[in-house]
């Protein structure tokens, strides 16, 4: 152990990737790249303690993969989850990686390590090959320096340093403002940062995802309420009665909304929406079900094919099942043809077979996206 504790910094948003999966979740055999990178990096080094900083809404997913590590809500910007994960820093070093430079060799780690103390912060960087212009100016391409991750500091030089009403890109940029010393050491071309999907060519030390199926299922129920409007598989039933529930009752979508969460290991419909929230009073389940499809696309997941199957003795549901057919498809952003609507009653038995309410079991299959095929 030598008193250094590695931040990997995960809570970015991919928005200039262009993807439906963000960059730390695209997957590389079974494992999420964020995973794969901060293994690889802890298997360099034996650091004091390992913190990954999530985005917030991805935080209890995140710590699903690996409790060995200690988990960070990000913030709005780079230097804000940086400033997040300080808080949880007590080492006396701090070793900062961006999770978009996924394959920095073994090299520029021992190089920071042997480093360490020589000055406030150990950058890593390369020289440029090209002629540079800047402001339309020709400049000495040598005294450019293109700085790259993991870099290494003084723990409380850098806290110091944030501290700081400017927004700095980088650690090094911010020590130095703060009149700290910075020591510079040859970084790698494979330390590229994943910022385009083109860059996806660069990403030479991981393999393509699994291309296995996950399936998940989901069962709800919702009792008849007198004078509701019916909304079933976000299409409105010309009927005089609705669903008790918190939300709109749409008891398909919520159905769903679990088979999706199941397929990708997320948990339930209650723990990203919970019933006691005032927020969700009457909410449209198709905006719930919206919110949950960008989820699972942004964690590195496609969706298959989706089979529902709806069990009730009232309302009549085939006049509705290819309305509900097209709604779904248009939501999960999936063709019609991979959404199954069944439907059937209870032949009279127990609270459907009486009239009380409706239920509906629901599969869903998921893969991952296939980010190699591009
Ligand atoms: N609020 C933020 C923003 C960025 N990062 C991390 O900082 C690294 C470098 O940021 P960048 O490549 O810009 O990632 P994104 O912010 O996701 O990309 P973009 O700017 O295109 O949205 C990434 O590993 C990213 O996850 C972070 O932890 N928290
Ligand atoms: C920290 C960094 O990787 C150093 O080059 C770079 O500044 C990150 O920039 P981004 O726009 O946050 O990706």
């Amino acid at each position: 152990m030598g008193n250094i504790t590695l931040v990997m910094l995960c809570a970015g948003s991919s928005s200039r990737f262009g993807l439906s999966a963000k960059k730390q979740w695209l997957r590389t055999e079974h494992n999420p790249l964020w995973l794969f990178v901060t293994n690889k990096l802890s298997s360099y080094y034996d650091f004091d303690k390992i913190i990954v900083v999530s985005s917030h809404h991805e935080l209890n997913y995140m710590q699903n993969f690996d409790d060995q590590f200690h988990y960070v809500a990000g913030g709005q910007t780079r230097q804000e989850s940086m400033k997040n994960a300080l808080q949880k820093v007590t080492s006396e070093y701090v070793m900062i990686s961006d999770v978009a430079r996924s394959c920095v060799p073994s090299h520029v780690i021992d190089a920071l390590v042997s480093n360490k103390g020589n000055a406030d912060c150990i950058v890593p960087y390369l020289n440029v090959s090209d002629t540079v212009v800047y402001e339309d100016e020709t400049i000495h391409r040598e005294n450019v320096k293109l700085i790259q991750t993991p870099q290494l500091s003084k723990t409380a030089k850098l806290k110091e340093a944030l501290n700081s009403s400017k927004e700095f890109t980088d650690d090094s940029s911010a020590i130095k403002d703060a009149g700290g010393t910075v020591k510079y050491i040859l970084g790698d071309k494979a330390s590229m940062k994943l910022t385009f999907d083109e860059d996806l060519k660069h990403l030479s030390c991981v393999k393509a995802p699994s291309n296995a199926t996950f399936v998940g299922t989901g069962f709800d129920i919702h009792p008849f309420e007198e004078g509701k409007k019916m909304v079933l598989g976000g299409v409105e039933i010309d009927v005089p009665y609705g669903f008790k529930a918190h939300s709109d009752g749409d008891v398909l979508i919520h159905s769903l909304i679990d088979a999706l969460l199941g397929a990708a290991g997320a948990g339930d419909i209650g723990e990203f929406f919970p019933d006691t929230d005032a927020q969700y009073k009457n909410i449209d389940s198709k905006k719930l079900l919206t919110e949950i499809v960008a989820f699972i696309y942004s964690v590195g997941y496609e969706i298959v094919n989706v089979d529902l199957t709806i069990v009730a003795q009232q309302p009549k549901i085939n006049p509705y099942k290819h309305n509900i057919k097209t709604t779904i498809s248009e939501l999960l952003n999936i063709p019609k043809q991979c959404v199954n609507i069944k439907a059937t009653t209870a032949e009279k038995l127990g609270f459907v077979g009486r009239k009380e309410g409706v239920a509906v079991q629901s599969s869903a299959a998921l893969k991952y996206y296939d980010w190699k095929c591009l």
